[in-house]
């Protein structure tokens, strides 16, 4: 098939699978320490403390799509990721419940919504997804939600081997991850649909694609950032988080 070729939807659909088959972070060595129990206590403050970040900016990132959507049925459809993170006010949402999970491994809360102790390459790379949403098209900013469709298996990986590995760690320390199981294919069924009609011509395909890719990367560099600080060679930049 040439290039140019317009991909049939199920096609699109087998690539972007085969795109997170390859490069989502459940492969980053960083992560199979974190589930393989085989990181410090330190080590895995570390990783909660960068990662608060990432989900506190994910309703950021998401009311920038929303103000970007064209009709009543998209924004609402949007909405409800804002209030998944956000909370509606009566049942704390995913940004409060992550600060459940510093506050179990010990971080000070204040500590950790002051962003003071971020690496340099957290901040780059989540910064890098806003911004992305933003300026791309529309097209494009939904479909680097897409990572999600490969985020309940990582998930269900972390949970039950941080259980096993870890005796700092507790089933409610860890509750941030049990309602994604049920929103990530939420979000994915309406994104990945969304994808397969709006994307007309094979440019477009290829901008989806890419899309993902590029949301890929920047989670890899999450980890890799981390890694390279608090893993090996453990060269923690100034200012960031010192155990
Ligand atoms: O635990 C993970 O590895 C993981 C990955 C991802 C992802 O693939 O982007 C998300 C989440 N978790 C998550 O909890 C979450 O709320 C979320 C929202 C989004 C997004 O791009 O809109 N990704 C993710």
């Amino acid at each position: 098939m040439s290039e140019t070729e317009l991909l049939a939807p199920d096609e699109l659909e087998r690539r972007l699978r085969a795109i997170g088959d390859e490069r989502y972070h459940i492969h980053h060595p960083f992560h199979h320490l974190l589930h393989g129990g085989r990181l410090t206590k330190p080590q895995v403050q570390a990783w909660a403390l960068n990662r608060y970040y990432y989900q506190a900016s994910i309703p950021a990132k998401d009311a920038a799509v929303l103000g970007r959507l064209p009709t009543p049925e998209l924004r609402r459809e949007w909405r409800r990721r804002i209030v998944d993170h956000d909370g509606d006010g009566t049942k704390p949402g995913g940004v409060e419940r992550w600060l459940k999970l510093t506050d179990g491994l010990g971080l000070d809360r204040d500590y950790v919504v002051s962003l003071r102790g971020l690496l340099p390459g957290t901040r780059h790379a989540v910064d890098a997804y806003v911004n992305f949403v933003k300026y791309r098209s529309v097209l494009e900013a939904v479909a680097s939600s897409l990572t999600e469709m490969f985020s309940p298996d990582i998930i269900s990986q972390r949970v039950s081997g941080m259980l096993r590995g870890y005796d700092f760690v507790s089933a409610e320390t860890l509750a941030y991850f049990t309602p994604r199981l049920t929103q990530a294919p939420q979000d994915v069924e309406f994104a990945l649909g969304y994808v397969k009609r709006e994307a007309r011509t094979r440019e477009e395909q290829e901008q989806v694609m890419d899309a993902l890719r590029f949301k890929c990367d920047l989670l890899w560099a999450q980890l890799d950032a981390l890694h390279y600080a608090y893993v090996e060679p453990g060269n923690i930049p100034p200012g960031a988080w010192r155990p």
